[in-house]
Parts: C-alpha cells; sequence; structure tokens
C-alpha cells in the first residue's frame, strides 16, 4: 500500500507525462505483433522505473513492479496506468493520443518548417532570408508557447537522446487509430497556431512604386507566394499538411488551382423527396450521437434539420410564395463503426463531438428512405461545416457555396478550409500578367480570380473568375510554346519572321487583289462563290504560304463545309510562283473524286496556263506511275493528287512546296514527318518579294514544305497539337447556303426499330432521295453473328425496295469497281447504296439525303459524325438514323443526336481516349491537365490567349520586359513536358 502511493506520488509529481509516453509505447508495441518484444520493454519501461527506485531506494514499489515475462506485462502496464490517475492502458493511450498530436503539430510550426530549404528551393520566399528568432520575436505569446513545448514535451525525448521519432513515432499502420475512419477532421489546433503561423507568412507590403523590374528582383516578388510550400498555411495541422501533401497539394498554387466542381444554389431544393433521390441542402445539426450497439459494433447518427420549399399543399407551414410551402425535414446521417476499438464509448463520443447542436453544414447525398413523415436516412452521404463567421455568413447572405471535388482521399471540407487559408495568405499585386494585357482582354487580375472563384458574392463573379482562369491555362501554354519556338529557331531568317509573325498578327491575310493570277482564275471558275470564312481561311493560308518559314497549319470546318476548295486555292498559289504541290488523301475513292473536282474545275479555264495535274495512287498502273514520278521530279507535274504512295521513297519532287494532308487524323505522325524529307531545291525562284536574296537563298535550301493539314473532326492529337504544339489553326465556321440541319435519330436495332426505319426511307425513295446503308463488314461473320453484313443484306434490301435500284461498295472491291458504284449513285442510276465505312472519308455526293448506319455502336463518336457528314451536302433536307443492336448502347449514340459540332463530338471522344503523347508516335494517352478550361467551350479563350502571347512576345520576344511572367512560366510550365 505504502509502496503503491509512494509510486503514485512519484508518478504525480512531474515525470508523469513522460512515462505516460513510455506506457503508451509499451501498449501500443504490445498490440502490435511487430514489436511485441521484451527485451524493448525492460528497455523503455523496466529501465526507468528500476532506475528511480534504485535511487529512491524503494524496494517495495521495486517489488511492486517486478514482473517476469510477458504475459505480466500487461498486467504492470494496466496497474502503472491506473496509479497514474487513468482508467486503464487503452485510456491512457487515447489521451496520450490526443496530447501527441497536439504536440507534433505545434513542434510541427516550430521545428520542423526547414526555412533555408525552402528559401534555396524557392528563393522568392522571404521568410528563409530572417532568423527565425527576429519571425517570432513579435509573437511573445506563441514565444511563450515554444517554451512551454520545449519544457514540457521535450524532456523526455531529450532522455531517449533526442530521438522523437524513432521512439514515439509509430508507423501509421501500427497507430491504434490509425483506422479511424476519415470522418475525422481535426482542426482545434488550428485556431492556437493560426496567429504565429500568420505572421510567418505575411510578407513586408511592397510599394508599388518603387517594385524591382529585374528579372532577380521579380523572383522575389509577392506573386511568388504561389509557389510556397504549403506547410507556410497559416493555422494548419501538420497532420493535415501530411494529407495536403500526400494529395498532391505541395504548394499554395496547387491548393488554389483545386477548383470548386460547382456551386451550391444556398436556396434548398423544391418539390417533393423520393427516395433515391440525390439531395444537396444546407441545414443546421439537430443531434448527433454514437451509440454502441454491442461490443463490436458502434454507430454515429447526425440529424440535421433542413428547410424546404415544397410545392405540396399538404404541409403545414405556409411560404410566402403562392402555392409553395415551406417544411423542415430531419436527414439522419447515419456511420457504422466495426471493431472494438472503433465501437468504444471513446471514440464515439469523440466522432459525436464533431458535430455540435445548431452547427451550420452542407449535406449532399441519396436518400435512402423515408424513415417517418419528414424524417429521411441518407446513404453514400458527404457532410461539409461551414466554417468560421465567412462561410456561415456566406450562406446567410445567399452566396454561392463552393462545393469541391475530393481528390486522393482528402475530404473536400478539408481542401476548402485549406483554400480559405491559402487566399488569406494572397497579396492583391499577385499578378504576373501586364496591366494592359487585363485591360485588351478584360480580365479580371488574378488575385480577383482566386477570390472570386473560391468565394465568389454571385454567379456572375464566379464566371469572370473562371474565364481569367481558363485563360490563364491557355496563355502560359501558349507564351510557352512560342517562347521557345523564338528561342529554337534555327536561321536569323526564320527567327525575324516568327516575330514579323508574332509583332503583326492582325495582317496576316492576302486579299484576293494580291492573290497569283492562277489562283484567282480557279476562284472564277467556280459555280459558287466562297463563304466569308472559306475566303477568310484561303487569304490566310495564302499570307502564310509567303512566308520564309514552313507554315504548319491545320484548316478545320465540319463535315461538308468546304475545306477542299480551300486547300485547292492554296495549291494553285503555290504552282502559280513555280512550285509544286501534293494533295494526299487516305483513301483511292478520295483520290479520284479529288482529282475529277479539280480537273473539272481546270477544264474551264481559257488559255494554255492550265497547270499540269496528275493522279497517283496504288491502283495506277506501273507504267503509269513511272511516268507521273518522272514528271514530279522533273517539275514537269504541278500538282499530284494520290494516296500514300506519293510519300514512297521512289516519289521525288523538283520543288516541292506545300503538301496537303486532307483527314489528317488518317495518316500517322511518321507519313506526316516524310513530306519533311522531300525538301525542295533551290532551283526555282521564291515569290516573296520582300525577302532579300541572301535570306532567300538560306531560307530555301533549308527549308521543308508548308503542311496545311485539313480535318472535319480533330482527333485528339490534332486537338492536343492546336493546343499545344506549333501548329496553327484555320477554321471555317460557316457552311455553305442552303444547307440544312441533318436530322439525326438513335433507335435501338429490333423488330419495330427497322420497321420504322424501312417506312422512312421509303418515303424518302419516293421523294427523290438517295439513301445509304452503312454495314459494320463486309461478309457474315460467324464470330460475330449480331453484325449485319453489306454483302449479305444486299438481295433482301434489293427485294425490299424493289424499283429502286441498289448499289454496292467495300473496301474488298477492284479501284475501278469502287469508282463505278460512287459514279452510279452519285448521277442516280442507283438510288440505295450498301457500303462498309469506306465511304466515310470525303465522299461528295451532294444529293445523297438519308443515312442508315447499322450496329452503330461499332464505331467511335468521331467516325459517326463522319459518316453522318456524307448527307446534308446539298439543298436537301437530310436524315440520318443509327440503329443500335442492344438498348444499352443507345445512350452513346444519343450524343449525336443532341449536336452535330465537331469540336464538341471530338472532345467526347478526347475525353473518352485522351489526346496522345504529344511529341511522341502514340496515338493514345491521357487527358492534359486542365484544370479548368473545358475544350468544348472554352476555344474562343484559347484564341485570345494566343493573341495575348504574341503581344507579350512581340514586345519583348526573350520576356526580358516581363520578369514576373518569365518566373510565372518557369513556375507553372517546365518548358520541357512541352518537347524539343
Ligand atoms: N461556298 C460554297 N457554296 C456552295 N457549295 C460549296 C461551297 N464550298 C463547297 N461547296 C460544296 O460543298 C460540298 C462539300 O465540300 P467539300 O467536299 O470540300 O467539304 P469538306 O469540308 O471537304 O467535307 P468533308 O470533311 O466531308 O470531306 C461540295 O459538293 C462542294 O462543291
Amino acid at each position: 500500500m505504502i509502496a503503491s502511493s509512494s509510486l503514485q506520488s512519484w508518478l504525480k509529481c512531474g515525470s508523469d507525462n513522460n512515462l505516460a509516453r513510455v506506457i503508451s509505447l509499451e501498449f501500443r508495441r504490445g498490440r502490435s505483433k511487430r514489436f511485441g518484444s521484451k527485451m524493448r520493454f525492460r528497455n523503455a519501461l523496466g529501465s526507468r522505473l528500476f532506475q528511480w527506485c534504485s535511487r529512491e531506494n524503494h524496494t517495495s514499489v521495486r517489488k511492486l513492479l517486478e514482473v517476469d515475462g510477458t504475459s505480466e506485462r500487461s498486467k504492470l502496464l494496466k496497474k502503472v496506468s491506473v496509479l497514474m490517475g487513468y482508467s486503464n492502458a487503452q485510456d491512457l493511450v487515447e489521451q496520450q493520443r490526443v496530447r501527441r498530436e497536439s504536440a507534433t503539430e505545434l513542434i510541427a510550426v516550430f521545428k520542423e518548417i526547414d526555412f533555408p530549404e525552402i528559401s534555396a528551393k524557392f528563393p522568392c520566399i522571404k521568410i528563409g532570408d530572417a532568423s527565425p528568432i527576429e519571425l517570432y520575436e513579435d509573437s511573445t505569446n506563441m514565444k511563450c508557447k515554444e517554451t512551454v513545448l520545449s519544457e514540457n514535451l521535450t524532456n523526455f525525448i531529450r532522455g531517449s537522446g533526442g530521438n522523437l521519432e524513432s521512439v514515439y513515432d509509430f508507423p501509421n499502420e501500427c497507430h491504434p487509430l490509425s483506422q479511424t475512419p476519415t470522418t475525422a477532421d481535426d482542426v482545434s489546433i488550428s485556431e492556437e497556431i493560426s496567429p504565429m503561423a500568420q505572421h510567418i507568412v505575411q510578407e513586408p507590403a511592397v510599394d508599388k512604386e518603387t517594385r524591382p523590374e529585374s528579372l532577380s528582383d521579380a523572383i522575389t516578388s509577392d506573386n511568388s507566394i504561389l509557389d510556397k510550400n504549403i506547410r507556410c498555411l497559416p493555422g494548419t495541422t501538420s497532420r493535415q499538411y501530411r494529407q495536403l501533401e500526400d494529395g498532391g497539394f505541395h504548394t499554395v498554387r496547387k491548393l488554389l488551382q483545386h477548383f470548386p466542381r460547382t456551386y451550391a444554389d444556398l436556396q434548398n431544393p423544391h418539390g417533393p423527396i423520393e427516395d433515391g433521390q440525390y439531395i444537396m441542402l444546407f441545414g443546421t445539426v439537430i443531434s448527433s450521437r454514437g451509440i454502441k450497439v454491442k461490443s463490436t459494433l458502434g454507430f454515429l447518427e447526425v440529424v440535421v434539420g433542413c428547410s424546404i420549399v415544397e410545392t405540396e399543399l399538404s404541409s403545414s407551414v405556409k411560404s410566402s410564395h403562392s402555392g409553395a410551402e415551406q417544411k423542415t425535414i430531419h436527414l439522419h446521417l447515419k456511420k457504422f463503426f466495426s471493431g472494438t476499438r472503433f465501437s468504444s464509448q471513446y471514440f464515439l463520443n469523440c466522432m459525436s463531438a464533431k458535430h455540435k447542436e445548431g452547427d451550420l453544414v452542407y449535406v449532399s447525398g441519396k436518400i435512402k428512405k423515408a424513415l417517418a413523415n419528414g424524417h429521411y436516412e441518407l446513404k453514400e452521404y458527404i457532410i461539409d461545416g461551414l466554417e468560421g463567421e465567412g462561410e456561415q455568413s456566406s450562406m446567410l447572405d445567399r452566396k454561392p457555396h463552393p462545393i469541391y471535388p475530393s481528390k486522393a482521399g482528402l475530404k473536400p471540407s478539408l481542401l476548402g478550409l485549406s483554400i480559405s487559408r491559402a487566399l488569406k495568405m494572397l497579396n492583391p499585386d499577385v499578378d504576373p500578367l501586364p496591366p494592359d494585357v487585363l485591360t485588351e482582354f478584360n480580365l479580371p487580375n488574378l488575385f480577383d480570380a482566386y477570390m472570386g472563384i473560391h468565394k465568389p458574392k454571385d454567379r456572375d463573379e464566379a464566371d469572370f473568375a473562371r474565364r481569367r482562369l481558363i485563360f490563364d491555362d491557355f496563355f502560359y501554354l501558349q507564351l510557352g510554346r512560342l517562347f521557345q519556338m523564338l528561342e529554337a529557331v534555327g536561321t536569323r531568317v526564320e527567327k525575324e519572321e516568327l516575330l514579323y509573325k508574332c509583332k503583326n498578327h492582325e495582317l496576316n491575310t492576302v486579299g484576293v487583289d494580291d492573290w497569283s493570277p492562277l489562283t484567282k482564275k480557279l476562284l472564277k471558275a467556280l459555280p459558287y462563290s466562297l463563304t466569308p470564312s472559306q475566303l477568310n481561311a484561303v487569304k490566310e493560308i495564302i499570307w502564310d504560304l509567303r512566308r520564309p518559314v514552313p507554315m504548319n497549319r491545320l484548316l478545320q470546318g465540319d463535315v461538308g463545309c468546304g475545306k477542299t476548295i480551300v486547300a485547292f486555292l492554296a495549291c494553285m498559289e503555290v504552282v502559280s510562283s513555280g512550285f509544286q504541290a501534293a494533295f494526299m488523301v487516305p483513301t483511292e475513292v478520295l483520290a479520284v473524286q479529288h482529282y475529277e473536282h479539280l480537273t473539272s474545275l481546270l477544264d474551264k479555264f481559257d488559255g494554255d496556263d492550265k497547270p499540269n495535274i496528275a493522279l497517283l495512287t496504288g491502283s495506277t498502273s506501273t507504267r503509269e506511275s513511272r511516268i507521273i514520278r518522272n514528271g514530279l521530279k522533273t517539275g514537269e507535274i504541278a500538282m499530284v493528287i494520290g494516296t500514300h504512295s506519293l510519300i514512297a521513297d521512289k516519289t521525288d519532287f523538283s520543288a516541292l512546296r506545300i503538301s496537303v494532308i486532307d483527314e489528317q487524323q488518317r495518316f500517322g505522325v511518321v507519313q506526316r514527318g516524310r513530306f519533311n524529307s522531300k525538301l525542295y531545291t533551290s532551283s526555282s525562284k521564291l515569290s516573296d518579294e520582300n525577302t532579300s536574296p541572301d535570306e532567300a537563298s538560306d531560307s530555301e535550301t533549308f527549308m521543308a514544305p508548308h503542311v496545311l493539314a485539313m480535318s472535319a473532326t480533330p482527333i485528339p492529337r490534332t486537338l492536343a497539337l492546336a493546343l499545344y504544339g506549333d501548329m496553327s489553326l484555320t477554321q471555317i465556321t460557316d457552311l455553305p447556303p442552303g444547307r440544312q440541319p441533318i436530322e439525326t435519330l438513335a433507335l435501338e436495332g429490333n423488330d419495330a426499330g427497322f420497321k420504322t426505319v424501312f417506312q422512312m426511307m421509303r418515303d424518302e425513295l419516293i421523294n427523290g432521295g438517295k439513301v445509304y446503308l452503312v454495314y459494320p463488314i463486309i461478309d457474315e461473320s460467324e464470330h460475330l453473328p449480331q453484325l449485319r453484313a453489306a454483302t449479305a443484306e444486299f438481295d433482301l434490301i434489293k427485294q425490299k425496295f424493289e424499283g429502286y435500284p441498289c448499289g454496292l461498295l467495300h473496301g474488298r472491291m477492284r479501284s475501278d469497281e469502287k469508282d463505278e458504284a460512287l459514279s452510279s449513285f452519285r448521277s442516280g442510276e442507283t438510288r440505295i447504296l450498301l457500303s462498309t465505312q469506306v465511304i466515310e472519308i470525303g465522299v461528295d455526293v451532294p444529293d445523297a439525303s438519308m443515312m442508315v448506319v447499322m450496329n452503330a455502336e461499332r464505331f467511335g463518336i468521331a467516325q459517326l459524325h463522319q459518316l453522318r457528314g456524307r448527307v446534308g451536302r446539298g439543298e436537301r433536307k437530310s436524315r440520318c438514323i443509327f440503329l443500335a443492336s442492344t438498348p444499352s448502347t443507345l445512350p452513346r449514340l444519343k450524343v449525336l443526336e443532341k449536336s452535330a459540332d465537331g469540336f464538341y463530338l471530338a472532345n467526347a471522344d478526347l475525353l473518352l481516349r485522351g489526346p496522345g503523347n504529344l511529341l511522341g508516335k502514340k496515338q493514345s494517352g491521357h487527358l492534359p491537365e486542365f484544370p479548368i478550361a473545358r475544350l468544348e467551350i472554352d476555344g474562343g479563350i484559347l484564341q485570345e490567349a494566343h493573341h495575348a502571347a504574341l503581344k507579350v512576345l512581340a514586345a519583348s520576344n526573350d520576356l526580358a520586359l516581363y520578369p514576373r511572367l518569365k518566373v510565372e512560366l518557369s513556375m507553372r510550365q517546365p518548358l520541357c513536358i512541352l518537347g524539343d
């Protein structure tokens, strides 16, 4: 008894903290099999106690503590814990954990931030320049805390050789509460430490007038706060730091670039609530309790009361809106915990304490079931507290409440809280963009943009902010790319030309009067006038062709918008100057079609200046192709239209100046590059009068041909190149006059579906239309019995539509048979064409008015869009029917019902497939990380960003005038990811 009280008094006299830590350690080691060593136990706890006993000569106490063997170990731990005033060892561990976390968090703030390391990494961070003592000097309160900390918490550490981590820090998986479900978000410490941390992050205000303009000065300017380590965030616990870092949020910028996925409308929804419905409501915590069901099971139940407006008249309280009723519903949020550890009353109490009665919260989830009138159980829910007065008042002010997507298992509430803290650190002067760019492009400054996206006053402010942040995404990409190009271009001429282009980006067209005579002649020969955007496209391309730097341009326009004639005109411009043009298409059918189209136009030329045009495909006879190749080599042939044969090794050009690649997505990267190896010789003259003879000969020798790629549906890689690469973009945005939208229907290909389709076909044929039937395969396949085959259905269709001649077209037919089938359909000799996807690319039969695609789910979205583009190419109203094999595939096809916009559909594809490796040869890959931009709707901002980047580089091509932009660029965009 005496021994016991003596030990008790010793335990209570100041060393209890240390001893408790030892016991806690031993207890946890005992639980974790990995650490259940008797040896350690003796060393750690035993030796301390025995030392003390020996010193104090307490033999009786010594006896009391004398235990041998691990079976007695737990008894001792319990005994000592009770003597120390805890109910048992587990209770001690629990309380130690709470203390330990608080301590570690505080120590983290004082000790863990390695200021010199941070400042070495980020020279812009000023705190590293000052000695830590000075930093803390102002904060006596904090200094005091640090001293207490040092004394209380580091005593025993010193006794253990100063190695806190090794002695007390457990690997996460061994921590008894490490498996705590992530419902807990301990922020209690944050209030305590925030004043100090705020002090740390506050930087001296910089007088705008005296702002340094040199690069080194700029590096230390305030915009660099964005690249500070998040460990500088005020009021954040070390556990939260770790969580954030594990989630990839290493810098303030990363955090601020985690944008809300949406904003909650603070008006709770109207209408009745049904089972399974997804709801997002604001409300007040009514109760929160942790209930232990049995020794290994417990649950937490939080009841939230939300006020909603219902349209049903049965509810009790009338609102001011006529016909609407306001009532309070109760949401029951339950979370179950299993295992003795998590079902302890202590743990459950801790969990329930997270939500206090009266707390304002935001709840989202699915209604599981109605429990009673006005009471609903919610599943898969998220409950976010509205932390701090700011958020609560934002709720009361009915401001939009940002909803953050979770990332790497981080709770949206933690992210929201950390973002709020990061915003507090921001300086209004954080923007590296020059003010004139902001004014010209009507953008908010960066500070306002971050505030506006995370804490908008209203939706408009959020939208305005979003515009700026999207602009930044694109602007730095464009700036980086152009900057890199300027740095990298080899010759002086190219550099100057590129700069010229940058400086005069608004003068980038050549008016019709200045076109070459041949180009003007072709324009005159057309049976129609060009649409405004076709005309603009030609002007833009011709301007580029006259630069002595190779053009790399994408001509994008939706199916049937008339890209071919634009490319023909560009070829004529080059031919007119004595150079050669090559026009490469992916199929023979298309090559023949283009060849016939162009020759028919050239036939209208009067005089004898008609250029010599040739057709070269795989089906061209050996003799004929030898003659053509010879003509290309000698320069006798000015323009060649063909397939892959154009890039065969044996095809040489005398002065190739432009290569047009139609439907360029059909060609691989390597194939496109092959044209570059066909450098033209310097024998021909240059058309650019502005270029001096010296420069001309320089560039002539080394310049690769201009490349004009055409695409209706840019595949992901193309799109990515337009964004990242040096590919300029010309768009045709209008359709020739008289075109009507194609009526699109996605139907299930069952009996009823076919009946409808056949009836529609009949109506179309009676009205004089022509119908394409597209099949996924040529012949029936045993392995794929569900697929319809073109040849197998030929007779059936002939029978069904007697009196309407049918044709067949597929890839296994001979070239002349294909031409024959297509020209019969074009002339109207056949009215129904059963075909495979061979018609997908570029086939132009203007009066074809209906298309039916069998087993449409077998085709990609972009492919279906291309196929659909084979109809609606004239003035006749057209229809396209996609037949799905199963109902489950219908939703994907319905995307095409809703949109006829190639860019939108390409993006749907982009999201599914990723844009591929930009610089490699792969055609598949992952989506680039755009934190906020959505390509399908933000193309306009991309253009603006491009212009802004040009403007900046035009003013200072090496960015010497904009040091802050240069720093920002390197922080955002390590240039290596852009290639080169
Ligand atoms: N300005 C115009 N006015 C009237 N018709 C035009 C005009 N421009 C082109 N066309 C006609 O529109 C049809 C489609 O043109 P074209 O084949 O060049 O389209 P495209 O953009 O290449 O389409 P796709 O991507 O499907 O190949 C052709 O019959 C062409 O003669």
